[in-house]
């Protein structure tokens, strides 16, 4: 029986074009048990890519800030205090960055995401002040509680779909899957991973990207059938 998964989206199911590509679709409907879409994506991401690829919604969003499996919703972090980290962070200047309507954080409930072209010190300062976790994705600043991370999150999503967390593979690409990686039994690194990623990872693989993944996928499912 093939291992449930735990996977990270940008950098891990994505192209280095950002986009979803097809064959990624076709592997999350056909691997038979569960699949956990991790990410630091606001809370309706992942469950539209859940919906889209036609699985189960089971997602940890906001980087562990909001968790749902099999209809069991749960929240960490306390978005009180980013809202005010925020306040502080854009009466001193600073600005997340995204032009336009911010669709990036429109629908986020316990984090903030800021553009990587925003002031890094100023949101460092911030982070630091209100007692912060200030992370970088590669694909976005984020400043969320401290105690909630994707991690965390992953052992409650196991524990409801009657699983130990040891029991799950993941996949990653950045300093926000280091606390996956660390509850899970088996984590790899894609190629593009960032150095906190790949020291994190029980394997780093040569492969980059989706490419990376499903290589890896493909891979734990052989060895899987052969057990
Ligand atoms: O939202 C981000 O910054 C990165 O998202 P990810 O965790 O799916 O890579
Ligand atoms: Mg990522």
């Amino acid at each position: 029986m093939v291992p449930p998964l735990a996977l990270d989206i940008d950098g891990t199911l994505t192209t280095p074009e950002h986009t979803i590509a097809p064959r990624a679709f076709s592997l999350l409907a056909s691997w038979e048990a569960p699949v956990v879409l991790a990410t630091g994506k606001a809370f309706p991401y992942p469950v539209a890519l859940c919906q889209f690829a036609g699985i189960p919604e089971r997602v940890v969003a906001e980087n562990g800030g909001v968790a749902l499996a099999d209809g069991d919703l749960a929240y960490a972090g306390d978005p009180e205090r980013v809202d005010a980290a925020v306040d502080a962070f854009e009466s001193r200047g600073g600005d997340l960055g995204w032009e336009g309507v911010d669709t990036v954080n429109r629908w986020r409930e316990t984090e903030v995401a800021a553009s990587r072209t925003a002031d890094e010190a100023l949101l460092r300062e911030v982070a630091a002040e209100f007692d912060l976790a200030f992370v970088d994705t590669g694909y976005a600043y984020h400043l969320k509680s401290a105690d909630a991370s994707k991690g965390e999150a992953l052992v409650g999503v196991a524990e409801i779909l009657g699983y130990g967390p040891e029991e799950f593979v993941a996949v990653g690409d950045s300093e926000n899957d280091a606390s996956t990686f660390e509850v899970v039994g088996e984590s790899y690194a894609v190629a593009n991973a960032d150095e906190t990623a790949k020291r994190a990872a029980d394997h780093v693989l040569e492969r980059g990207y989706v490419d990376g993944t499903l290589e890896a996928l493909r891979a734990v499912r052989d060895r899987s059938q052969n057990e």
